[in-house]
């Protein structure tokens, strides 16, 4: 049989995996396609830099345009990252009537509409897997799998890279610098290690998870993100003492209407027996509740070269398969317009820590501030005393927008020296 010919664009973290599993596996990936995979050309930047696979030297070029719309190519795997040149070369690739692999979460959630637009008017494949939790199979039982359910909320963690700092302040005490540059050389974060830790990176995956659920388009400017820069060592230990423990969730949720739908990222308090709870290093996890599968949870390696290649093959080999056979992949599916709620409209709860005077009638000012915006506190105690004194409340489920209100009321009371802290608190109700 012909072979099935695969120009790479991009050779660093994830794409020097992949040229190293379509060596090694070069066999058994001919036996499940029916045909060879060849490497047709490897695009990169630098022409002389050291890789960390041996990429025979004959198939590097600095001409992406031109590998993309070559004869003798039949498959286009994008793995350079960012918008530009990435979309350019993946609109061109499918001009010309390649199928088309990325892991480009970034490009997907800023202008998805574009990219989805040029697969369905060239009736090319458009596969996408390692944009979203690295090896973790899951947009795909979104696309198809669940096809056939009505998903109600998808919530987990989606950035192997904060969690692994995350995870290292709580359970090593780490820094946070030191445990950002840890993940960088492990090959986690991203070129710019900002889309990381401001949420930016989990923010377009919320987009893209939020799109394939509710069967609508999503933006990552429409997503509330909040990354994990705030976050200190007291703010990890003092949760490590209540019994609960800091992660950056990603949680896209129909609103109980049906109507609309919320998107947001940003640091919560879980408690430790949840089970997002051990989701450790730069694991990440997911779960997906559906009106008739009920909950499902996914689970696996987030980030990183090999993991993320293995998402990688596996969508090469459905795009070859689907060449032989003469079909294509499953298209954008997007027929519900439905609106993304203002992060204020969202039910949150909120974890809060005021370093108070230690005098009697405190407590009352500060519910009475609670009171005024409607907003109910469910548990109330105080830490420490005289001048070291803070009161620590966790409130019911309020609007958020109730809820920062509530906080821009306690900062107006003479009683409190200052807002010390304050955090969502997630998963006591629901997984
Ligand atoms: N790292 C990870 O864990 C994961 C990454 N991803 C996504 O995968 C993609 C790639 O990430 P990663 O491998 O980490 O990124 P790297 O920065 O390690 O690699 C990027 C590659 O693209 C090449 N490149 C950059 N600009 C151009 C250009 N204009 N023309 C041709 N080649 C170019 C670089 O060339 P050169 O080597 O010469 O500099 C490099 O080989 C991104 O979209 C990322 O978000 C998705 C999931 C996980
Ligand atoms: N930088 C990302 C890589 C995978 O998508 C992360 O840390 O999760």
């Amino acid at each position: 049989m012909k072979p099935l010919r695969v120009a790479l664009l991009g050779c660093g973290v994830v794409g020097s995996q992949v040229v190293r599993l379509l060596g090694e596996q070069a066999d058994d990936l001919a036996a499940r396609v029916g045909a060879p995979l060849e490497l047709a050309g490897v695009a990169v930047r630098r022409l002389g830099r050291r890789r960390d696979v041996d990429v025979d030297p004959a198939l590097l070029t600095t001409d992406a345009e031109a590998l993309v719309t070559r004869d003798d190519v039949d498959i286009v795997v994008e793995v350079i990252g960012g918008i530009e040149p990435a979309r350019s070369l993946m609109l061109k690739a499918m001009a010309a009537g390649k199928g088309v692999v990325t892991a480009n979460k970034a490009l997907l959630a800023e202008d998805g509409a574009t990219v989805h637009g040029a697969a369905r008017d060239n009736g090319a494949d458009l596969y996408f897997e390692a944009s979203v939790a690295g090896a973790i199979p899951l947009l795909r039982p979104l696309r198809e799998s669940l096809a056939g359910d009505r998903v109600h909320r998808v919530l987990g963690i989606v950035n192997g890279t904060t969690n692994y700092i995350l995870d290292k302040m709580d359970t090593t005490g780490a820094t946070f610098n030191d445990a950002l540059e840890e993940a960088q050389a492990l090959g986690y974060a991203e070129a710019d290690p900002t889309a990381d830790v401001e949420g930016f990176d989990a923010a377009a995956k919320a987009a893209i998870l939020a799109g394939l659920a509710f069967h609508t388009r999503v933006t990552a400017a429409d997503v509330h993100r909040e990354g994990i820069t705030d976050v200190t060592a007291t703010d990890v230990a003092s949760a490590r003492a209540m019994g609960y423990v800091i992660k950056l969730l990603a949680i896209c949720a129909r609103s109980d209407d049906g109507r609309s739908v919320g998107v947001r990222v940003h640091p919560a308090m879980i408690p430790r027996t949840h089970p997002l709870a051990s989701v450790g290093e730069a694991y990440n996890a997911v779960f997906v509740e559906a009106e008739s599968a009920g909950r499902l949870m996914f689970y696996g390696a987030g980030a990183g070269g090999a993991p993320t290649a293995s998402a990688v093959l596996g969508d090469i080999v459905a795009v070859a398969r689907n060449r032989i056979a003469g079909t294509r992949g499953p298209e954008e599916s997007v027929y519900a317009e439905l609106p993304v709620h203002p992060m204020g409209e969202t039910v949150t709860r909120y974890h809060v820590s005021l370093d108070v005077a230690d005098k009697p009638g405190v407590l009352a000012k500060v519910a009475e501030v609670f009171a005024k915006h409607d907003v109910s506190i469910q548990t109330v105690r105080q830490e420490g005393h005289g001048d070291d004194a803070q009161l620590v409340l966790v409130s019911h489920r309020a609007s958020d927008a109730a809820l920062s209100a509530t906080i821009e009321g306690l900062r107006e009371l003479s009683i409190v020296r200052a807002v010390a802290s304050v955090m969502r608190v997630e998963g006591e109700d629901t997984p």
